[in-house]
């Protein structure tokens, strides 16, 4: 099936579904309702005879027992019992008599109009509304027939495995309780009836038996049914064996059988309490159906939906964060102003379009600067949707981050600036950079908000900053095959801190290779839990190539990897990176995907996992060239598996022939299972490694993979990867 096909498909199933769901609920659940009735029906009725009464002595009994000829209906019961319904208003009543002496027999109880009722709600809505359920069960069977073309049916304990086998194994029967249903709109498959006019008077069962036996020879009747009022239906036996005869006062049609398949099969009249029970089974997998539809679809919006702060906002706090810094700083923003009045709403520029900043009144937007003065890789796809927008009346100012050590200082906030002015926006403050620590120049750049927006600032929260740490290096290991030259230098370090420190594994610690240098973050492998004073770092050595062609190491990580020897002190800071720790919630499934030293962070996940023995679903991917020469922590990582404290491990590696290729390879061919924990078990997805390899890598395949899961096209799949990126479900530490 090509993409576009299964996206239409994908579309109707699922909004065809939303949109008629009152009505689908309506239908099927008095569809389940009245599926009681031939099952209280059968437990009414005594055994069918098993041969049928005789005609003449029955047409003897109803005239003694019902001269008005007000019976609906006769059914002959094994033991020569014959059953009678009788109709007053709308209530049903059932008597029994003896067939040789005309007794009455136990009355077998009433029926109330309920179910006449729930049938006409069923049938026309009770608004004589019958077209409307007719184009309902159309459309409700065109949903039921693209159910299977959009999923195999595998076993997964998910919402949607439930869902996708579900629907497969009901297909059969709700089908035909839907399919029968439109036949019977139709009048397919219905009785033949001789001709009949409205203005005829009821038609009686004793005349009715009298003229299918002068018409037909009719000897034995098994059981009698009025027919539109009107006519009758006669089944019993005739010199040529089983017959059906329809009588009104205009003719008599004789049938072999009742051709009632259709309408026995729609109201599971076709073996009694038996066929009643599946219809009520294949109304319970309907609603199933709906209700696991809906709820996954209605979990899927809030994925991507998280964002902090008034719902009515007319104000929007945004942010472009790295490393988290202009991510804490946008909250206490949001915190501040919602406190002094203002209706304010926190989101990051990964989940929003140009156009919704038209929807605020003022946009104030931090965002820092990242690899060689780019904007953070969050932020990147926003800023392309930049170019073309029309942002005319946007009212928009930045708080720029940067360090002055850098090249291009706070090139990412000028050139989100410079685009928005460009998309026609208005800056209504001028824009503020900050050189390093950004606490004061935040803080002075709030009370220009305040007084812009004119809302008084309460006590404000002190942003919390850099902490600064005293570390001894204790030990330093190569990770990598120093005999093989295709293997990047890796190291790993382990540092002992003066003080305990309560930092969480992804944390970052800034690395100032000198003064007037600028500091250089490296994700925090190791976890308190484990030992508070030991922070574990993975740390490849940057090599660059000078013009004359000789080799300069990277001033922070050839510090790190060459100059220090165990015992000598490093002078660092310590920075929270909540957007990079493992999920708060502690049972909720964690995907890490990383290439090279990438792996830093998780091996402090993992090692938080072990310490806190939490079987936590945890799945890592781990790319690298070659197992044998650059498995980092490779030993570290299988046995955790072998533990249980990481559930699945993945490690791929693009230079070792059937090595697996790269880390998005693998995740094409684990594409099911990975939307089966992103998607239903609402797994958070984090990345860390090279931006563009990795980052880009990771990216599009996931978009690809997801715009086949869901239908979507690759632009609708990449604007909710953003939406997940604003939501904290898929977080991306890259480095550039
Ligand atoms: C890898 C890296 C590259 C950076 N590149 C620049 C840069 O080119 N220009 C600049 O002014 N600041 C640069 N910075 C400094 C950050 O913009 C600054 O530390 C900011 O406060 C980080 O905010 P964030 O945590 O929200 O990303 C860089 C920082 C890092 C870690």
């Amino acid at each position: 099936m090509t993409p576009g096909l299964k996206r239409t498909l994908s579309w109707l199933h699922r909004w065809l579904s939303l949109l008629l769901l009152p009505l689908f609920a309506l239908i099927i659940v008095t569809g389940a309702i009245l599926s009681f009735d031939p099952i209280l029906d059968d437990l009414r009725s005594g055994p069918a005879a098993e041969t049928p009464a005789d005609a003449a002595a029955l047409v003897r009994l109803l005239n003694q027992v019902d001269p008005g000829q007000r019976a609906r209906s006769v059914a002959v019961e094994a033991g020569d019992v014959v059953l009678l319904e009788f109709r007053q208003q709308s209530r049903s009543q059932f008597m029994s008599f003896d067939l040789s002496t005309g007794e009455a027999l136990e009355p077998r109880g009433e029926q109330g109009d309920f179910f006449n009722t729930i049938k006409h709600l069923h049938k026309d809505l009770l608004l004589n509304a019958a077209i409307v359920v007719e184009i309902a069960t159309y459309l409700m069977v065109l949903v039921i027939i693209v159910g299977p073309f959009l999923a195999w049916p595998r076993l997964r304990r998910t919402l949607m495995g439930w869902h996708v086998v579900g629907g497969w194994v009901a297909l059969p029967l709700v089908l035909m309780v839907s399919v029968t249903g439109i036949l019977m709109s139709l009048h397919i498959g219905t009785p033949q009836l001789p001709p009949l006019y409205p203005e005829d008077p009821r038609m009686g069962m004793a005349p009715a038996i009298e003229t299918a036996m002068a018409t037909g020879d009719l000897s034995g009747v098994r059981e009698v049914t009025r027919v539109k009022n009107s006519a009758a239906a006669v089944r019993g036996v005739d010199p040529a064996g089983e017959a059906v005869y329809v009588v009104s006062r205009h003719g008599v049609i004789r049938q072999d059988s009742f051709p009632g398949l259709v309408k026995s099969l729609h109201e599971g009249t076709w073996a009694g309490a038996w066929s009643g029970l599946l219809n009520l089974l294949a109304s319970v997998l309907l609603m199933g159906l709906m209700g696991t539809g809906l709820w996954s679809w209605a979990r899927r919006i809030r994925q991507g939906r998280r964002r902090s702060g008034d719902a009515d906002a007319d104000i929007l706090v945004a942010h472009a964060s790295q490393t988290g810094t202009a991510a804490r700083l946008a909250d206490l923003t949001r915190q501040a102003l919602q406190a002094g009045g203002a209706r304010v709403m926190h989101a990051s520029l990964a989940g929003l379009t140009p156009v919704e900043l038209k929807g605020f009144r003022q946009v104030f937007l931090i965002a820092s600067t990242a690899g060689e003065g780019q904007v953070p890789e969050q932020a990147r796809s926003f800023l392309k949707t930049l170019e073309g927008a029309d942002l005319a009346g946007c009212r928009f100012s930045v708080l720029a981050l940067g360090d002055r050590g850098y090249t291009h200082f706070c090139r990412g906030g000028e050139q989100l600036r410079a685009a928005l002015l460009a998309a026609g926006g208005q800056e209504t403050l001028p824009m503020v950079k900050v050189d390093g620590d950004p606490a004061a120049d935040w803080r002075r750049w709030l009370d220009r908000v305040a007084a812009l927006l004119g809302i008084g600032l309460g006590d404000v929260a002190a942003p919390r900053g850099d902490l600064p740490v005293r570390l001894t290096l204790r030990e330093r290991r190569q990770l990598n095959d120093p005999t093989d030259p295709d293997t990047h230098e890796v190291w790993s370090l382990r540092f002992e801190s003066a003080a305990p420190l309560a930092f969480r594994p992804g944390d970052l610690l800034l690395v100032r290779p000198g003064a007037g240098e600028p500091a250089r973050p490296y994700s925090i492998g190791s976890t308190p839990e484990d030992d508070p004073r030991s922070i574990l770092l993975t740390v490849a050595l940057v090599t660059h190539r000078e013009a004359d062609g000789s080799q300069r190491l990277g001033k922070a990580s050839g510090l790190l990897c060459r100059q220090l020897k165990e015992g000598d002190v490093l002078e660092g800071q310590w920075r929270a990176h909540p957007d990079f720790n493992p999920p708060e919630d502690p049972e909720r499934p964690m995907i890490m995907l990383a290439a090279g030293c990438g792996i830093a962070p998780f091996i402090g996940f993992i090692a938080e996992q072990a310490c806190r023995k939490s079987r936590r679903p945890a799945w890592l991917i781990f790319g690298n060239r070659k197992r044998a020469g650059d498995f980092f922590h490779g030993e570290q990582l299988e046995a955790w598996h072998r533990d249980g404290y990481l559930h699945r491990l993945d490690a791929v590696f693009s230079r070792d022939p059937d090595g697996g290729g790269y880390v998005q390879d693998r995740l094409h061919g684990t594409a099911d299972t990975l939307m089966d924990w992103v998607l239903d078990r609402d797994a958070v997805i984090y990345v860390c490694g090279n931006a563009r390899t990795l980052g880009e890598g990771v990216r599009t395949a996931l978009a690809q993979i997801l715009a086949a899961r869901e239908g979507l096209t690759l632009d609708q799949a990449a604007r909710r990867l953003g939406e997940w990126e604003a939501a904290g479900k898929l977080r991306m530490d890259l480095i550039d």
